[in-house]
Parts: structure tokens; sequence; C-alpha cells
């Protein structure tokens, strides 16, 4: 029962699992009680399922953020189905007054959000949005054509140009809710994010802490230690040498706010970090510029954004036994390039790459192979703890050279070299691919058939 005199609240919680610095939460609890809404909806239009490695993160984020919330007397309600029509009865059930989110930024979830938003206000509900997730809502940064920016660094000075909001503290408790008040919801265990054999999860288990304290943590590390010496590690897979907070800032438990001011006091604050945050934050605006590419071209995700690689003959393992037994080595960890087949190994043991190796083993397949980008997109979207939609397929179409801001296509890593630069006393390659294996392809022909494609795409588009 809602004992205040002050009318009921709702806050739905989405990528967002976080207490501080999450504007929908601190309005809603200045505006009345709170009760706390978070639904798994895997079947709305177009909303792309969950990965697994994803699933187990988020599975065990909610059970962080329930205690979180707990301490401040806040409960969590979870369901599981059509989000639009499940908050928009929630709010009539439970006689809430509001209903408030952090904005999400892919089409389908807009149109989700927009259909619940219409349901409320026809209910007499209001519906209150913020901006929560990004440091720039997409459409506040545009070029002067008035357009979104499709290339990073005029996108990053924008951005540099523009004022970001301070983080907003943590907010305090409030009075505990009777349970007569609270709607039923279900069990965590009855959303099924855990897969049924937990033999894989056990190396996600041993490497992440899902939630908003540990995340908070590490970013006092990456503030300690980590920033200083980013400049000259941040490339390193074998050190411990970037913030690892990709899964942190993609299930929202720490806020981008957060973490940009964090590191921007760092700068101004300590000289001899100064280098490393600024160049920490210059990452941490890829993220808002996936999104930003991703909100202002809805079909990232499935059509090249450069449109004359729709051109480009890319191989298929449906189509090419041979080319689908390479694909399942290049899952496996067994291409018999070193520093391709650890991140392999490391993404299937963790659930997380390096930045550096992500790209070579990506370029490997979309180059050397001529596999088409999105058969990658795939495997890191099941495989990844931080599987997010903007990033992975903005990144995936940055190496196959699809991409608005994409690597030239002539840019072929050669993961050899990249091991000797990146690796150099091959410790990540031994810790992750201990065992050799034999080459899937001769890197000096395949880069070559590889730039043979490339022109062959020109000379049909009669550009050569
Ligand atoms: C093929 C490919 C697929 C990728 N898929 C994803 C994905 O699904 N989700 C994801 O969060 N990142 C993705 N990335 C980007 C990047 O690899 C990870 O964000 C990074 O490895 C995270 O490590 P970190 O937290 O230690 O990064 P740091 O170096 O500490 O950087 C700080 C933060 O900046 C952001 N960031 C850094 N680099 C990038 C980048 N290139 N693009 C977008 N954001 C960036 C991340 O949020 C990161 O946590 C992908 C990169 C490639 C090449």
């Amino acid at each position: 029962m809602n004992q205040s005199p002050l009318p009921l609240q709702l806050m739905w919680f989405r990528d967002d699992l976080r207490t501080a610095d999450n504007p929908a939460l601190s309005s809603a609890l200045a505006a009345g009680p709170v009760i706390a809404v978070f639904i798994l909806d895997q079947q709305s239009p177009g909303i792309r399922p969950l990965g697994g490695a994803a699933k187990w993160w988020l599975h065990h984020g909610l059970k962080s953020l329930r205690a979180a919330l707990e301490d401040l007397g806040i409960p969590l309600v979870l369901r599981k189905g059509p989000a639009d029509s499940i908050m928009t009865e929630l709010a009539r059930q439970t006689n809430a007054q509001a209903v408030h989110w952090n904005r999400r930024y892919g089409q389908p979830e807009r149109a989700v959000d927009t259909r619940a938003k219409t349901a409320l206000r026809g209910l007499g509900r209001e519906a209150r949005s913020y901006p929560g997730t990004l440091l720039h809502e997409p459409w506040e940064l545009l070029t002067k054509k008035g357009t979104g920016y499709k290339v990073f660094t005029p996108f990053y000075n924008a951005l540099g140009d523009s004022a970001i909001r301070p983080p907003l503290p943590a907010p305090l408790g409030q009075d505990t809710f009777s349970a007569a008040g609270i709607p039923n919801g279900l069990e965590l265990e009855d959303l099924e994010l855990l897969p049924a054999t937990a033999q894989w999860t056990a190396g996600l288990a041993a490497q992440w802490e899902p939630g908003e304290a540990p995340a908070r943590h590490r970013l006092e590390n990456v503030l300690e230690s980590i920033a200083q010496d980013y400049p000259e590690h941040h490339d390193r897979p074998d050190l411990d040498g970037t913030s690892a907070l990709s899964p942190a800032l993609r299930w929202g438990h720490l806020g981008a706010h957060e973490m940009w001011d964090a590191l921007g006091r760092l700068a101004a604050e300590n000289p001899k970090a100064g280098a490393g945050a600024t160049a920490m934050r210059r990452q941490l605006a890829w993220r808002d510029f996936c999104w930003h590419l991703y909100y202002h071209h809805p079909q990232l995700p499935d059509r090249n954004l450069r449109t004359d690689f729709d051109h480009f003959d890319w191989v298929w393992p449906e189509q090419d036994q041979q080319v689908a037994s390479y694909v399942q080595l290049w899952q496996k960890g067994r291409t018999g390039f070193g520093l391709v087949d650890a991140g392999m190994q490391q993404l299937w043991q963790t659930g997380w790459m390096h930045n550096r190796v992500r790209m070579v083993a990506a370029s490997l397949l979309v180059k050397n192979l001529q596999v088409h980008w999105k058969v990658g997109e795939r495997w890191f979207w099941d495989t990844l703890v931080d599987a997010d939609i903007a990033s992975n397929t903005a990144n995936w179409q940055w190496v196959a050279g699809s991409g608005a801001d994409a690597a030239p296509y002539f840019r072929v890593f050669n993961p050899e070299l990249q091991a000797k630069k990146f690796d150099p006393q091959g410790s990540y390659v031994s810790q992750f691919a201990p065992l050799a294996a034999q080459p899937i392809v001769d890197l000096k022909q395949s880069r070559l058939d590889a730039l043979d494609a490339y022109d062959q795409m020109k000379l049909r588009l009669g550009e050569i």
C-alpha cells in the first residue's frame, strides 16, 4: 500500500541498471514513492533477442540491481513479454501517476516506448523520458547541414565543444512499501536468462561481477592506475591496460556521464594521467558515435552503410562447406593464427575480447576469408557480455570497410605482425591459445584475393 500523500511513480529500468546518475530514477523519486519495473521483452516487433552471454550478464545484473534498490526501499517487479502493454497494465493496476524511463535509441525499442507513451497518456497517466544513456542525445549533435555525423573526428570535436552535464548523485531511499501495494512479478529465475548447463558460464562467473558497486570499484582502479598508462598500454591484450568497463556501460551499471566526468577531473588534477584520461574519454565517445550512427541510420545492423558494398561478393558459410568449416575454426579459436585464436578463446571463456584483438579477428574473417560481416557480428552478439547492437554492428562494418567512417579496404590486419607488436612476449597467446593449429589461409595470397574482390566490386560499379 502506498502510505505517502504523494502519487505513486513507476520507474521502468531497461539498459540503465543502476541507482546513481540515473535521471529517470532521481526524477521518479522526487515525484513520489517509487516501484521499479524491469520487463524482458524479446517479442515486440524488431527487437533482437539477447545473446547467451548477454543474458547471463543481465541475470546477475538484475540480481545486483534488486539488492541496491532494496537498500533504498524500492521494490523491483520483474515481468516478461510485450513491454508497452505490460507497462500500461501495471500503471493502471497500481494507479501510478507517471512512468519514468531513460530513453533508448534503436528503432524497435523507440517504437515500443512510443506505443507505451500513447497508451499511458490515453489512460490519463504521464510518461516521462530522460537522457540517461548517452553523453548526448543523437539529435542534439548535428553537422552544419543539420544531418547526423558520419565521421568520428568532427563528431568528437562537436561533443567536446558541447556541454555535458555532470553525473547525478546517488538518490536517497524511501520508506519501505508494504507488500500489499506491490504488483505481482516473476522470480528472476522465471526470466530464464541462464543456460541449462552452467559449464560455459563458469568462465564468465570467474571473470566478472555484474553490478553497480563492482563497476564503480573498477572505475576507481582505472582512475588510480590504468588511465595513466592507457596511451602506451591500451593496445596490449597481454596487459590489464584498458578499463574493461564495456559490459558495465552496456548494461548501465555505470553511467557514461560519470565516467566522462571522472576522467575529465583526473585530466585536470593529475597532469601525469592527463593524456591517458583524455584518450580514454575519446574511446568512450566512440560508444556515443556508434549510437549516433545507429539512430540516424536504423538500417545499420542489416545493411551496408556504404551501399557500394552491396555489390561485394561476400561468401556465406551456408553456400560453401569449406567456408563453413573455416568459420567454425574461427569461432573455436583454431585458425592457426595465435592472436586471433587467443582472442576467440578469450571471448568463449570470458565473454569479452580486447579491442585490438576484436579488430584483428574480425579482419581475418571479413577480409582474408571474405565472409560477410554479419556472420561474425552474430557470433559476437551471442558470445559478448558487452554485446550492444550499435557498437557491434558499427565496428563490424568499420572493419569490413562498409561502415560510414570505415577502415580503408586495403587495411588488412596481419595477425602475425599484430601479435609481434602488441603481444611481444606471446603471453596473451599462451594464456588463451597455447596449442598451435595449422593456418587456415595463406595471409599474403588471401590479402591479394581480398583486394582483388574489392577491385571486382568497383569494376561492377563502373568505377574502374
Ligand atoms: C568487431 C568489433 C565488435 C565490437 N563490439 C562491441 C560491442 O558489442 N559492444 C561494445 O561495447 N563494444 C564493442 N566493440 C568496441 C570495443 O572493442 C569494446 O568497447 C572495448 O573492447 C571495450 O574494452 P574496454 O571497456 O576496456 O575499453 P576502453 O578502451 O577502456 O574504452 C572505454 C569505453 O569506451 C567504449 N569504446 C571503446 N572503444 C570503442 C569502440 N571501438 N566502439 C564503441 N565503443 C567503444 C566502451 O564503452 C569502453 O568501455 C567492438 C569492437 C570491434 C572491433
